[in-house]
């Protein structure tokens, strides 16, 4: 018998943040907010960062997203180096989504504009293709007329998850996507989100304060203190 059959191999990297350090230029010197964060996900994976206001989630979601520089470390997707401390890659050559606590939908477009716009590359018939695709998915078929001021928190929400998707970036990016909405609307999203991005076996990694959201939602959660290396857990 082969005995290498019997060895389960570990699962492959496909995002990794490696003693990854950020923080602040001030009058008084570098003000560090993130010591030390390291973790490897697979690809579709759910990783949720947790912890109190001000302690650096969202600096970690920039960084990776590439707004911010790094002061030690490295960040690497799907096998390529996006950030060093010496080297960073533009953001929009990252292929990474995002998606904010407050929706930021253009006002000025309908539904279907503001998902498509990220698409310009495409022709129209592909682009009207992966709308359609885009709305379906989230639960919103035949939203795509319609003004955003016309739809509620939970479904502008959704239009933007499906903005954030249509591109169909390697990698989605979080920021409290949940927390202007009511608590029984945010779990049910929460949810919605979880099974559309499993479907997709999406990787992506969501902040948040709420340890019920990150529960239901995270393959990972790391939590954060200030001054203290992320700590991560697995969840079954
Ligand atoms: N551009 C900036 N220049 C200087 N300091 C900043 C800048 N952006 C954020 N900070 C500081 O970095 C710290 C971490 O901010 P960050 O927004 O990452 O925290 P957070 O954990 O996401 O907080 P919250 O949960 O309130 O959104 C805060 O003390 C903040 O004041």
């Amino acid at each position: 018998m082969n005995t290498h059959s019997r060895i389960a191999s570990p699962p492959a990297s496909f995002l990794s943040l490696e003693g990854v350090c950020l923080g602040y230029d001030t009058p008084a010197g570098l003000n560090e907010i993130v010591r030390d964060c390291s973790v490897t996900l697979a690809r579709g994976e759910i990783a949720c960062l947790l912890g109190p206001s001000g302690c650096g989630k969202s600096t970690i979601l920039r960084a990776i997203a590439g707004f911010e520089p790094l002061r030690a470390g490295a960040i690497r997707l799907n096998g390529k180096t996006l950030a060093t401390p010496r080297t960073a890659l533009a953001p929009e050559r990252r292929n990474v989504g995002m998606v904010f606590q407050d929706y930021a939908l253009f006002p000025h477009l309908t539904v279907a504009q503001n998902i498509a716009f990220g698409l310009r590359g495409q022709s129209r018939r592909e682009r009207d293709k992966c709308v359609a695709r885009m709305l379906e998915l989230v639960g919103l078929p035949l939203a795509g007329a319609a003004w955003p001021h016309e739809l509620s928190g939970g479904q502008q929400q959704r239009v933007a998850l499906a903005r954030a998707l249509a591109p169909a970036p390697q990698l989605l990016l979080l920021d409290e996507p949940f927390s202007s909405l009511d608590s029984d609307l945010r779990e049910r999203l929460a949810t919605e989100v979880r099974d559309i991005l499993r479907a997709l076996n999406h990787t992506a990694i969501l902040v948040t304060h709420n340890m019920a959201e990150a529960q239901a939602m995270a393959t990972r959660i790391g939590t954060m203190a200030p001054g203290r290396p992320v700590q991560w857990v697995s969840c079954a």
